[in-house]
């Protein structure tokens, strides 16, 4: 068992009011773990900390066993779709891709590009301005930037988002087959029939707590069903309706 993310107590406040509170988890090699939790439960915060993007109020990071800050070198070794990147709307895809791994110094192209746009999928499209872009081209882009570098740890916010099903599929069957060849992905997403059929494990917040976190079997259990067994955990329902 080699454990590639992990965080210890971490604690996240804006203002007074705290976003994550004294989350700890752990993502082992060969897992793909989805993080869940309700609109504001503190998901993208928490990965924020985990790339070290905003700095945690408490608590510890690890990616790789190496503490995380900007420009950490481990940083290297992780691929990476959260907020952004902003592409040059005046530059094609191919060159985007480019810009962002020869910006600090790197040879092009990288060791992973040939799967990275095969999954992108962008054809032709490829070599022209992003700018034209649909909203599902941006994101598959944007994998193809994440997973270029042949990542050992992959954090991924939402990547699913805008994506048909097929490139769902598509998606699900490469992140399942980079864990196999023992990278460790962090996951988030509100698609939960999709996810129980991603993830391995699964860790569930709630304004800002950790409420569950376990191997995917044991946390859908009894309830059947991950979306069964989140809304349950979660009481998302009931506070719908007293809303
Ligand atoms: N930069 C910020 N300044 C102030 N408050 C913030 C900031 N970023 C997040 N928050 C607040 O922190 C809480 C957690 O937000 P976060 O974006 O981490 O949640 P999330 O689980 O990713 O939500 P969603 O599912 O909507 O993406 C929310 O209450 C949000 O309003």
């Amino acid at each position: 068992m080699t454990i590639m993310i992990s965080a210890e107590n971490l604690t996240k406040r804006y203002g007074r009011r705290p976003a994550v509170r004294d989350l700890s988890l752990t993502v082992e090699a060969g897992q793909v773990c989805a993080l869940l939790g309700p609109n504001g439960a503190g998901k993208t915060s928490t990965m924020r900390m985990l790339l070290g993007l905003s700095t945690p109020d408490g608590g510890r990071v690890r990616l790789l066993g190496e503490p995380v800050g900007l420009g950490a070198p481990v940083l290297r070794r992780v691929g990476v779709l959260i907020d952004g990147p902003a592409f040059v709307p005046h530059l094609s895809g191919r060159a985007n891709l480019r810009l962002l791994w020869s910006a600090a110094g790197r040879a092009w192209p990288p060791p992973g590009l040939d799967a990275a746009l095969d999954l992108a999928g962008l054809g032709d499209a490829l070599d022209r301005k992003v700018r034209g872009y649909s909203m599902g081209m941006r994101q598959r882009l944007m994998l193809a930037q994440a997973l270029m570098r042949q990542p050992d740890v992959l954090i991924l916010d939402e990547p699913a988002n805008g994506l048909d099903p097929a490139e769902v599929r598509a998606l699900r069957e490469r992140l399942a087959a980079l864990a196999t060849e023992g990278a460790a992905v962090l996951v988030s997403s509100h698609q939960l029939a999709e996810v129980q059929q991603l993830a391995t494990h699964v860790v569930v917040l709630h304004h800002g707590r950790l409420v569950a976190a376990g191997p995917m079997a044991d946390l859908v259990g009894a309830a059947g069903s991950l979306e069964e067994a989140f809304l349950t955990m979660t009481g998302e329902e009931d506070e719908r309706a007293a809303r």
